[in-house]
């Protein structure tokens, strides 16, 4: 049996709750410690709506999920854990005291803090060991959101901080290293800065919650989600690009445009305004509904962004392809047909009939004939070099239903090779039984003159011992079978 790894929650609110279900899902065990008595019910309902969300970005199969507990002290939490995530509220004598409590007991553990604002140094101080000590600053939900702010101080060691970056990738999420420290990190400085205009407009009586949400997610915050701030206004100076954009818009710096570093007077006549339009606006929603809503927006946009490999999307495409090379045992070619993907039948891949959409099933073989490609190196160095296989035919047969959740598997026999044609008959399959076959005739390409041509000596080297191993193999019964009505 083999022991997942351990991930120590502590303070399960919105964001230790968004740490833990992240954790979860990507396979790792995780223990919370929340003295709050409400606190596994709020967990619960998060890592619900994770459940719901997460998997809908992946197109590789999600691991098994982790096993979450709920510990009754700070020392059972952190006990054999690998990574330690502070979440409690931000507070800074609190953080303090929750940080003496984790390294009596776990003193060299990494322990990330989530918090908004502080620096590492001020978290650090008078720490039993500073070093191990660091920001992790992630963004709402925290289960699709890839943004974890990750801030040393120069008390910390570079490589126990690049080994914490690498757990955070594990996990799928992107780590900015934010190279100096500074109050409120990178983002939320920038948010700050929009929260404090936006407190004024309302304050003023310029706008309401509801018009400043309708200008954000009306204009530039659609902008913001793919291109950020700089490259969008590179692109809105026209073909001169961002100097011109600068001599446009700089004198506008001087002008009265902003209240900049002035602050509302925090008081309960504002506070009341707000969250009174706040209500008007948003109060038909409860807060759960609230985040399903978001959740299913940005499945939306995080698949539009992996589908052009752009932004976000590229680290959801990199996170698949790292868990598609943890999938795969090193196939030899010899004797069975090679078992080279594992797939698992994801929400977005369900019709309307309630089963894996007809597409989703070439996706399946197609992914089993790309890790075949790979293995025989024609893989994507190969493709750069200006060669690659195109398919020319292919034929799906289907012999059973894939249901949301099923694990599948995608083997490829060779039933045929020489120096240009690549004949392979791929299965998929669920717990052994075929679900459908895909039949397919690949030629070997020179893409820049568009013709077929033979493969480098080297692929042929590596693909021919196969071919002939598997000649061996009894021909598939169905290979070569065409679409036709039986004869009555
Ligand atoms: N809510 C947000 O949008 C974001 C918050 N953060 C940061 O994450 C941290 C947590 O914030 P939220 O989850 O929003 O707050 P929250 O109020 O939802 O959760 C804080 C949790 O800490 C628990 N707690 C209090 N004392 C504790 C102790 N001694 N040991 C263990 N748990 C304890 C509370 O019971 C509560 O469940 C803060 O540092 C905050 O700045 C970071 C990113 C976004
Ligand atoms: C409002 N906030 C400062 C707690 C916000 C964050 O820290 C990040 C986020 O998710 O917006």
């Amino acid at each position: 049996m083999t022991t997942n790894r351990k991930a120590a929650i502590i303070g399960g609110g919105v964001i230790g709750g968004g740490w833990a279900a992240r954790f979860l899902l990507s396979g790792w065990d995780v223990a919370v410690y929340d003295p709050d008595p409400e606190a596994p019910r709020k967990v619960g309902e998060v890592l619900a709506n994770a459940r719901a969300a997460l998997p809908a970005l992946a197109d590789v199969p999600m691991p098994a999920e982790g096993r979450l507990t709920f510990a009754d002290s700070v020392h059972d939490a952190v006990e054999g854990a690998e990574y330690i995530q502070e979440s409690v509220s931000e507070r800074l004598d609190l953080k303090h005291r929750v940080y003496a409590q984790i390294q009596q007991s776990a003193p060299d553990a990494l322990l990330g803090s989530s918090t908004s604002g502080f620096k590492p140094s001020e978290l650090q101080q008078n720490a039993a060991n500073p070093a191990a000590i660091f920001v992790a600053h992630p963004f709402n939900p925290v289960y699709l959101l890839p943004l974890a702010e990750v801030v040393p101080s120069p008390k910390n060691d570079p490589e126990a901080i690049e080994k914490a970056k690498e757990i955070l990738r594990e996990i799928g999420m992107f780590p900015l290293h934010v190279r100096k420290e500074i109050d409120a990190h990178i983002a939320d400085r920038f948010l700050e800065a929009v929260w404090r205009e936006a407190l004024w407009l309302v304050k003023d009586g310029i706008a309401t919650t509801e018009e400043i949400d309708e200008a954000i997610r009306m204009g530039f915050g659609l902008r913001w989600g793919q291109m950020g701030l700089f490259e969008t206004y590179r692109v809105a100076g026209g073909e001169a690009g961002m100097k011109h954009f600068m001599a446009q818009f700089g004198p506008c710096l001087q002008w009265p445009w902003t209240k900049l570093t002035d602050v509302p007077e925090f008081n309960d006549e504002l506070v009341d305004l707000i969250a009174g339009q706040s209500d008007a606006q948003s109060g038909h929603h409860s807060i759960r509904e609230l985040e399903r809503i978001r959740d299913r927006n940005l499945i939306g946009f995080l698949r539009v962004l992996k589908e052009r490999n752009w932004g976000a999307g590229k680290v959801l495409l990199d996170h698949d392809e790292r868990r598609r090379m943890g999938n795969i045992a090193h196939p030899t070619g010899s004797g069975a047909p090679m078992v080279l993907s594992h797939q698992q039948v994801l929400p977005g891949w369900i019709d309307y009939n309630g089963h894996m959409t007809e597409s989703r099933y070439l996706f399946a073989s197609s992914e089993t004939c790309d890790a075949f490609l790979r293995h025989i190196g024609a893989g994507m160095d190969y493709v750069a070099g200006g060669h690659s296989y195109y398919t020319a035919e292919s034929h799906i047969l289907h012999a059973g239903e894939a249901k949301l959740g099923d694990r599948l598997t995608g083997s490829v026999q060779v039933l045929g090779a020489d120096e240009k044609r690549l004949h392979l008959f791929i299965r998929i399959e669920r717990e052994g039984m075929l679900v459908a076959s895909v039949e397919q005739m690949l030629l070997h390409v020179d893409m820049k003159a568009g013709k077929s041509c033979p493969a480098a000596s080297e692929v042929l080297a590596r693909l021919m011992p196969i071919a002939e191993a598997h000649q061996a193999l009894p021909r598939p019964e169905t290979a070569g079978r065409h679409v036709g009505q039986r004869k009555s």
